[in-house]
């Protein structure tokens, strides 16, 4: 689609909205207590206090990126500094604060970029100037230009881009220094088969990350999509891939290897439930399992948080339904070999349960 008629349908300001919304869904989190992120609050106005159910949503969603990507990290340790460079590319960064926290963390990558529309890289790179604890991150030698909307470090870059635009995206490579050898791409909420074709082609070993929605068709699909386009954000690519296959067609049929995988978070973590196979008393108490499991998948190794008790909590059904309508598309490149078994343990297994499983 030409981007003007796709900016018609989903406007563009609005899509970049969508970057302050996830922003200040993550200080929420943070607020409660769900998870520790010392900078998102440099990066919201208007702190807001969101449902448990949108902070479980999102922490889930932290949860899942964060574990893939220390696994991606610790990949290929036993080969030399030089050959695993690891390099992060953050497709629509928005406002996220991974790399300050990866820092922090002394995990932080050789190299990580972020791209994202112009509007939104100046208000981000204007943020880092004006933050001594932000601008302190990147070094001496770094440079921050609002106008240009880029930070340029020896191990960061911020650069704009609209993501649509491939050949763009080819200068950027350059412009980055972004060495093809060893990359994790990760990108929502919207993907397209020209920006999955571009990364095939360019990263040989690399693993692409996506985190969206599916299943648009049935009920609460349909409530999902017309609460985004009244926002302005129409899921362009929803239609193209909306099922589990289809996405992984996507994939495959664009380069990427074989063992590229796409679930629910529920099935990648071996604890989905068919709540059609059992009554509505036993299938509250399944659901409530499976949450508590879910979540404890999510947070190991982290046992110091027990996030049920954070905040009270008792709507199952629709956290199973909302879970029910995203999926993690993780598909690899492994040209160096380095990737092995890369993916979500499968070590508990709560798949159609007998009714009388007690939990
Ligand atoms: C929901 S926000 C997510 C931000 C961040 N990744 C996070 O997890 O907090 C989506 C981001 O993608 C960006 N985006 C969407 N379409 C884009 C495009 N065509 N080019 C560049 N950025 C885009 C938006 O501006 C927005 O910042």
């Amino acid at each position: 689609m030409a981007n003007s008629a796709a900016d018609t349908r989903s406007n563009r300001a609005a899509v970049q909205a969508t970057n302050d919304d996830a922003s200040a869904s993550k200080l929420s989190c943070v607020k409660k207590g769900y998870m520790k992120d010392d900078y998102i609050h440099l990066f919201v106005k208007r702190p807001i206090r969101r449902s448990p159910i949108i902070n479980r949503g999102y922490f889930a969603r932290y949860a899942a990126l964060r574990k893939l990507l220390y696994e991606f990290l610790d990949c290929g340790k036993n080969m030399d500094e030089k050959s695993n460079r690891k390099q992060i590319v953050s497709l629509g960064a928005g406002f996220d604060t991974t790399f300050f926290q990866l820092q922090d963390e002394g995990k932080a990558p050789y190299l990580y970029v972020e791209l994202d529309f112009k509007e939104v890289t100046s208000k981000k790179a204007a943020l880092i100037e004006n933050s001594v604890q932000l601008r302190t991150k990147f070094g001496e030698t770094a440079s921050i230009s609002q106008e240009k909307g880029e930070v340029l470090g020896e191990h960061y870059k911020l650069l704009p881009v609209d993501l649509r635009d491939i050949k763009k995206l080819d200068d950027i490579i350059s412009l980055a220094s972004i060495d093809p050898k060893c990359v994790l791409i990760y990108l929502d909420p919207e993907s397209s088969r020209g920006i999955v074709e571009w990364a095939s082609r360019t990263f040989p070993t690399a693993i692409f990350f996506l985190y969206e929605q599916i299943h648009p068709d049935d009920a609460f699909g349909q409530q999902m999509i017309r609460n985004l386009e009244c926002r302005g954000c129409a899921l362009l690519g929803i239609y193209d891939s909306p099922t589990l296959n289809a996405k992984e067609r996507l994939f495959l049929d664009q380069g990427w290897q074989k063992n590229c995988f796409v679930e629910r978070l529920l099935e990648g973590l071996g604890i989905a439930v068919d709540i059609t196979k059992c009554s509505r008393s036993i299938s509250t108490k399944l659901l409530r399992g499976t949450c508590r499991k879910f979540i404890a998948h999510l947070l190991k190794p982290r046992k110091d948080t027990a996030i049920e008790r954070l905040e009270l909590f008792d709507e199952f059904e629709e956290w199973h339904m909302m879970q029910e309508h995203y999926c993690v598309t993780c598909a690899i490149n492994d040209a160096l070999g380095i990737f092995g078994k890369f993916g979500f343990t499968k070590d508990e297994h709560v798949t159609n349960p007998a009714p009388e499983t007690s939990l």
